[in-house]
């Protein structure tokens, strides 16, 4: 059975995602703290009949970047053109993805923190001035000539900020930490996305389904998906609260939403490293996980439920988590 906290999407959990993204941000549940100031800008933006000032989501996996950067695009009655970090490998390109936009525009950079140095350098200028500066000619007679871009709006996604250098950092008017959702949040997207996938689900069933989806809405939606079928096959197709309890734990996934990995981080640093303190690329080698997933995907979970901590000299076990593993 695929893990419930997967970092690569299948084809049907995109188009699944697709369904259920909320087009505009009063549909949007949660991060009341961003959408409250984007109203604002996205309104005095409008009223200016200017562009919007370039904005940067940065959290966890599966919070809701990509789909608050779509309903920016929505709300401001613009195109979305998106590409990656990754994806752009010369000066060259980005410079030809900027050059092609029309006025107003969003372009949406995801894993930004990915872009290599000569093509983020593209970028200040045409973030700061709405120009890039293009290279004519050979040797002696090579020369610098500036290109005006039309005004457009730069969302970029990061699953770290740190990683950011500080002149990109900087060019940003607006900067978002991405919070992971509460229960009732959770809840309320649950039920949302019930009534568009036409599944039946009892309240008691929602909360408990919210209260293990740790704090994430791609795992709610994708829970709820699984819960689904398992009604289906082995009950009358509706979600109680003991269908979600029995489908949550065939899946492995505990009380508190910690799958397999997050236990084995648990019970690693107590076992093998007393309670730490232990660093993260040793803990990374002894459990066989990638020292940047477990820092982007799984430690910010275990740091807001309070069962790690982050010292100076590495991860410690909190007695949150010897309770909660009963050890
Ligand atoms: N606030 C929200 N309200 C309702 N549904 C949401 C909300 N945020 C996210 N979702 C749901 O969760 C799914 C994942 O969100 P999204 O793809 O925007 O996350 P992300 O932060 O971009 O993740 P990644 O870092 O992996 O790119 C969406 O398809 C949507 O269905
Ligand atoms: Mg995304």
């Amino acid at each position: 059975m695929p893990r419930v906290i997967e970092t690569n999407l299948t084809e049907e959990d995109k188009k699944i995602e697709k369904t259920l993204r909320p087009q505009c941000l009063d549909d949007y549940i949660g991060q009341e703290k961003a959408k409250s100031i984007l109203k604002i800008y996205i309104e005095a933006a409008k009223q200016r009949h200017d562009s919007l000032d370039h904005v940067l989501f940065y959290g966890p996996p599966g919070l809701g970047k990509t789909t608050l950067a779509g309903i920016i695009a929505n709300e401001m009655g613009v195109n979305m053109k998106v590409t990656s970090g990754p994806a752009i490998e010369k000066p060259g390109e980005m410079a030809a993805i900027l050059n092609n936009l029309q006025e107003g525009d969003l372009l949406f950079v995801d894993e930004i923190h990915r872009l290599n140095r000569q093509v983020e350098e593209v970028l200040y200028p045409a973030m700061e001035d709405f120009a890039i500066d293009i290279m004519i000619g050979k040797g002696s007679t090579a020369r610098s000539v500036r290109l005006d871009l039309p005004h457009f709006t730069l969302v970029g996604a990061t699953t770290r900020a740190g990683l950011l250098t500080a002149p990109l950092r900087d060019r940003f008017g607006m900067i978002h930490h991405m919070e992971f959702y509460t229960e009732d949040e959770l809840k309320l997207i649950i039920k949302q996305s019930a009534k568009v996938l036409n599944v039946k689900i009892e309240d008691a069933g929602a909360t408990e389904l919210a209260r293990r989806s740790r704090g994430t809405p791609r795992l709610a939606n994708r829970i709820l998906k699984r819960v689904r079928d398992f009604a289906q096959v082995k009950y009358n197709g509706v979600i109680t609260e003991t269908v979600a309890h029995t489908a949550l734990d065939l899946m492995d996934v505990d009380t508190l939403g910690l799958d397999r990995v997050d236990r084995n981080i648990l019970v690693t640093i107590i076992e093998k490293f007393g309670g730490g303190p232990v660093g993260l690329d040793t803990l990374a080698a002894s459990i066989g996980e990638d020292a940047g997933t477990i820092e982007d995907v799984y430690e910010p979970y275990l740091l807001m439920k309070g069962l790690i901590d982050r010292t100076p000299r590495g991860r410690v076990a909190t007695q949150i988590a010897y309770t909660h593993l009963g050890l």
